[in-house]
């Protein structure tokens, strides 16, 4: 039996769609969303009928009639910390996605696009891994402050769907594999994925970790509360500075790798901006290799800035000491959501329901 699986991946600008029969991709599309477009939304969710008419409207110029459709795929979002699996979508969800109260992110549209076309439909809908997939080992929730829990919170879909298909490679379950894995996007996250469990990672939607393009990681907390009290700043533009105006963005005035590198041939303070860049996340890779006790038996680079080679090298320089590397460059979660969902039609895995 074959399944035609519609799958979505919002992002803060873009809705990046993909029709798959079974694991064979009919066509992908990169919806683009200009600012302006999105700035007649208050909300994030308020944005899902808008997206929903351009999804629809992308399935009808590629001829993919709707009937031919059995199941939809989103990715999603800020829940309760959840194990990772596939999760059918369900009310309890949808109310989650939308009210919002674990946080707020691009990736709570996945799930709400896929119930409202699936159940249109009269098909299934699903989203598989969302960011807070919540495997941390005991130890690693403690803070420093028993009134802050640490959480995990980071590119599940893509860092498991990488994982599994670096296990795949070498002929090993992931379930057998120690894995350090490094997603390096406009958002960074690195996990210390043990026998098939990420045991340790942060909240990288918002100030753990390294910084990324658009994100200031990890902020030394005496500076960040005088800041908050300072007066100079509102609470939402002390968030935007953790998230969204934060890390090279603040830096360098730009969130594009490739540009940067281009600049730095020429500008030593942009130069310097990228390598505390890689010192920082090399950092991160350093601190799980020391929770997994140095049993650690590949590191996986990837994400959009595991295509630069100088960012790989770089890298490699200070961590292959630990482990071999290996580079998957970009992300494979538009196919990582159609295989989950492929999980569950075939009966190989049973959906997960949120409650
Ligand atoms: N060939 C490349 N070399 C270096 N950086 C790259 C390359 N291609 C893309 N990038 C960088 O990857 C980042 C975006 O990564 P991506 O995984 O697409 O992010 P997201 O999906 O979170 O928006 C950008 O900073 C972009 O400049
Ligand atoms: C860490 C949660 C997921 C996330 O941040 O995704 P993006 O980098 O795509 O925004």
């Amino acid at each position: 039996m074959s399944y035609r699986i519609l799958t979505i991946d919002p992002g803060s600008t873009s809705t990046k769609i993909g029709v798959f029969d079974d694991e064979k991709m009919l066509f992908e599309e990169n919806l683009h969303h200009s600012a302006e477009e999105l700035a007649q939304f208050e909300t994030i969710p308020q944005q899902e009928a808008f997206r929903r008419r351009l999804v629809l409207k992308a399935l009808e110029e590629h001829r993919i009639p709707l009937e031919s459709l059995s199941a939809v795929c989103g990715r999603g979002g800020v829940l309760k910390p959840v194990h990772g699996g596939t999760y059918l979508t369900t009310d309890a969800m949808i109310d989650t996605l939308k009210k919002g109260p674990y946080g707020h992110h691009a990736s709570n549209l996945g799930g709400l696009l896929a119930r409202e076309i699936g159940s249109a439909l009269h098909i299934p809908s699903y989203i598989v891994d969302p960011p807070v997939v919540d495997e941390l080992a005991p130890l690693a929730r403690y803070s420093g402050h028993p009134l802050i829990t640490r959480r995990s919170i980071f590119h599940a879909l893509n860092q498991k769907a990488v994982a599994k298909r670096y296990a795949k490679e070498i002929g090993k379950p992931y379930e057998s594999l120690n894995l350090i894995v490094c997603h390096m996007g406009g958002g960074v996250s690195v996990g210390a994925h043990v026998k098939g469990e990420v045991v340790d990672t942060g909240n990288a939607l918002e100030g753990e970790g390294p910084f990324s393009p658009e994100r200031s990681g990890t902020l030394p907390s005496g500076a960040l509360v005088d800041l908050c009290f300072s007066g100079k700043y509102t609470q939402q533009e002390i968030r935007r500075m953790i998230t969204g105006n934060g890390g090279l963005l603040a830096y360098t005035g730009s969130t594009d790798m490739q540009e940067l590198m281009r600049r730095a041939a020429t500008d030593a303070k942009v130069r310097e901006v990228i390598g505390a860049f890689h010192y920082r996340v090399a950092k991160e890779i350093g601190a799980m290799a020391a929770a997994m006790k140095g049993q650690v038996d590949q590191i996986i680079l990837t994400g959009g800035i595991a295509h630069g080679q100088e960012t790989v090298d770089a890298l490699k320089g200070y961590v292959s000491w630990i482990a071999p590397v290996t580079v998957y460059p970009g992300e494979g979660e538009l196919l990582a959501l159609a295989e989950g969902a492929l999980r569950v039609l075939r009966g190989e895995e049973t959906a997960k329901i949120y409650e």
